[in-house]
């Protein structure tokens, strides 16, 4: 079996940025990546509708902390067996985003922290109910809150179709957001965590040696 590593941290932290630093690293060794990035957008209905309720469709749908995490859920729900097919054909299963998104941004959303009811909710569901791969490291992308920011925005001058969706926009829940992903790190939420500071230079061959492959 493959090892599922996932990469979170807040929008524009850098996550794809480093997810495509670590695959480059394993690739020169000649071990074999998948890799996978949550929500599905383009693949899967509920991503596709999650995309646009953050833009404001749908109604309230973008408002409701519940209703937003159930998609989210049964985006990866629905993805569950092709990640398990991913770690049986692959050295290491990438993912940009998992569950941990759900429960730090949701917690987030409603002003709780790591050990209130919405993280609970979202252990239940996801780790409990729907019995989604267990990650053998969750990597927290750590960044200050306003370098962040200044890289969304430089990708949203930069590409195209990525203007900023309303969490992106929000500096207060970014905020937020960041202290709840530093408490699930610290309590070792569901597997393993490692920090890694993003503001400066990574080492990606020291994190794949001691970290990803370990
Ligand atoms: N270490 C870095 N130093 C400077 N700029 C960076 C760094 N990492 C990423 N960036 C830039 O910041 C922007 C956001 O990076 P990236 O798309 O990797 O973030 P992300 O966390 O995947 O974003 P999102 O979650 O919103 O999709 C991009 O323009 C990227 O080029
Ligand atoms: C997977 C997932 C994501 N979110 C939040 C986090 C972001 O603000 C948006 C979309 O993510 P992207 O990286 O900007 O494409 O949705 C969430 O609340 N729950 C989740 O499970």
């Amino acid at each position: 079996m493959g090892r599922l590593i996932v990469i979170e941290g807040l929008d524009g932290a850098g996550k794809r940025t480093f997810a495509n630093g670590i695959t480059a690293e394993l690739t020169a060794r000649g071990h074999s990546v998948a890799r996978a990035a949550f929500p599905r957008y383009t693949e899967d209905i509920h991503g596709e509708l999650i995309g646009e309720a953050l833009r404001g469709g749908h109604g309230d749908l973008g408002d409701s902390v519940y209703g937003m995490a159930v998609l989210n859920a049964l985006d990866r729900r629905a993805a569950a067996a092709a990640l398990r097919d991913d770690l049986r054909a692959h050295d290491v299963l990438l993912l940009d985003r998992y569950v941990a998104s759900n429960a730090a941004y949701g917690a987030a959303r409603l002003h709780q922290d790591s050990s209130g009811d919405f993280v609970a909710w979202v252990q239940e569901l996801e780790v409990s109910r729907f019995a989604l791969p267990k990650p053998d490291l969750q990597i927290l992308l750590q960044v200050p809150t306003e370098v962040a920011a200044r890289r969304a925005e430089h990708r949203e001058r930069t590409e195209v179709d990525r203007q900023r969706d309303n969490f992106e926009s929000d500096a207060e829940l970014q905020q937020r957001c960041g202290e709840v992903y530093a408490q699930l790190a610290a309590a070792g939420w569901w597997s393993p965590w490692l920090v890694v500071d993003g503001s400066g230079q990574v080492d990606f061959a020291g994190i794949v040696d001691e970290h990803v492959l370990a």
